[in-house]
């Protein structure tokens, strides 16, 4: 009788499924885990996403390591047996997991015929171990980093080579789980103090917390009951620039999933409206269930098209545009991104940034004000992207007068924070 498979087997099959359906235009790592390994034990699931997770993070590594051991190449070898190999390398070069555990657990993961070759590779980068790591202690920075040169290229242009390592070291590692309380909740801090799990502040950044002891989880009634909303403390810096008052209308024009409506809806404290849109209806969806869930009752959404020069949607004198962008700022919570043609070739998004900046500065009232932000770390999505609008629009618009008054640009590697970026413009019109 065949012998059934260990948990740490499940967990290993479930994330060698994940890596031979992952697409990193359609099918993110983030939402196949969510999939497939939700019917793992809690540890096997925890295993599954650290071993998808690392495979991805060291996807270059893996591959440069690779290369030279497969005679006809990369592309010559069946997809399922490089994902095993680039998942059991993984193990045997970045975890402490057993050699002979990563090993067997490798081979076992690919059809009989395929088993002898990559036993083969296995034992070998196995013996070579120190061979290796030394060479890739040479290898150029965008390889040790696993950053497509692309993306690294334009880092060295914007911040320099210096900067731009650091960056690598930064977004390589584990990004901390930071929440803000959900004042609109009375009882919200009360219920977390009596939970009796301690939670520190984080350092330099008001209104954000942490589980004090790193290896604790946060309870999930914390998330279910509404009592906290997890969230970078970078976000908070586009709502802090609009700083938007009780009583006042505001449009949240790129808003799902919502987080920002929430910091939004905190600080006028549910007093006022805020209008929520976004053009996917889908996502439309997750802010009302947000908004549900963490009590805000100011807020109403639309489905909306920015980019739609007909939209007909009323605009306030209040308006944050929390743009879809690469997601560069991002990338130590978004793994994957790194690898999408939007991260990699931003052209197609700045445009679309452009277009919805610009149809939405031409609406809004005289004496308005409007925050566009981004979580790219680009300044081609950022301070170029709103200069250009600036510029287009005072010479197409000459009743306009539009004021960039100041911006803020988080960086991960300077501020231990996500890269967020957010610049206040104020709007004039002459009769
Ligand atoms: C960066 S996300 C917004 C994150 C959100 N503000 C938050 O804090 O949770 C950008 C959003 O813009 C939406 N979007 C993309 N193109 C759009 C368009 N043309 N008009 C309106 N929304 C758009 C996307 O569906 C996505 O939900």
């Amino acid at each position: 009788m065949p012998s059934r498979p260990s948990h740490r087997q499940n967990a290993r099959s479930a994330a060698h499924q994940i890596l031979c359906d992952w697409d990193p235009d359609k099918r993110w790592a983030e939402k196949l885990i969510a999939q497939h390994a939700k019917n793992l034990r809690d540890d096997d699931q925890r295993l599954a996403t650290r071993l998808v997770m690392g495979t991805l993070q060291h996807l270059r590594t893996l591959d440069f390591v690779l290369t030279p051991m497969l005679r006809n190449g990369i592309d010559s070898v069946a997809p399922t047996s490089l994902w095993a190999l680039r998942l059991g390398v993984e193990q045997l070069l970045f975890t402490r997991i057993p050699a002979h555990a990563a090993v067997s657990e490798t081979v076992s993961l690919v059809s009989k015929h395929q088993r002898g070759f990559v036993n083969a590779i296995m034992r070998r980068v196995q013996r070579e171990k120190s061979e290796i790591t030394a060479k890739l202690e040479e290898a150029p920075a965008p390889v040790r980093y696993s950053i497509p040169d692309k993306l690294f290229n334009r880092w060295v242009e914007a911040y320099g080579e210096d900067a731009t390592i650091a960056l690598c070291e930064v977004i390589n590692e584990p990004a901390p789980t930071t929440f803000r309380i959900n004042e609109l909740k009375p009882d919200a801090r009360q219920r977390i103090e009596a939970s009796g799990i301690a939670i520190s502040p984080v350092e330099d950044w008001e209104d954000y917390y942490q589980v004090a002891d790193p290896k604790q989880s946060i309870p999930a009634d914390w998330f279910e009951q509404g009592w906290i909303y997890a969230q970078d403390p970078a976000a908070s810096v586009a709502v802090r620039t609009l700083a938007p008052q009780p009583g006042e209308q505001v449009l949240d024009a790129c808003a799902a999933p919502g987080g920002k409506t929430f910091l939004t809806a905190l600080a006028i404290n549910n007093q006022g409206n805020i209008t929520a849109t976004d053009s996917d209806p889908d996502r439309i969806e997750r802010i009302e269930e947000n908004c549900q869930r963490l009590g805000i009752t100011c807020a109403s959404t639309a489905t909306t098209d920015w980019t739609d020069l007909d939209a007909t949607l009323d605009v306030p004198a209040a308006v944050l545009i929390d743009a879809p962008c690469s997601n560069t700022g991002v990338l130590r919570r978004r793994i994957d991104a790194r690898y999408r043609k939007t991260t990699l070739n931003p052209g197609p998004i700045t445009s679309t940034q452009r277009r919805i900046l610009a149809n939405i500065l031409t609406r809004i009232p005289d004496g308005g004000r409007c925050v566009y932000s981004t979580c790219s770390i680009d300044p081609a999505e950022n301070a170029h992207c709103v200069h250009r609008v600036i510029d287009e629009l005072t010479s197409s618009h000459p009743e306009l007068k539009l004021t960039f008054v100041e911006d803020h640009q988080t960086l991960p590697h300077i501020d231990d924070v996500d890269g967020h970026y957010a610049a206040l413009i104020k709007i004039e019109r002459q009769a």
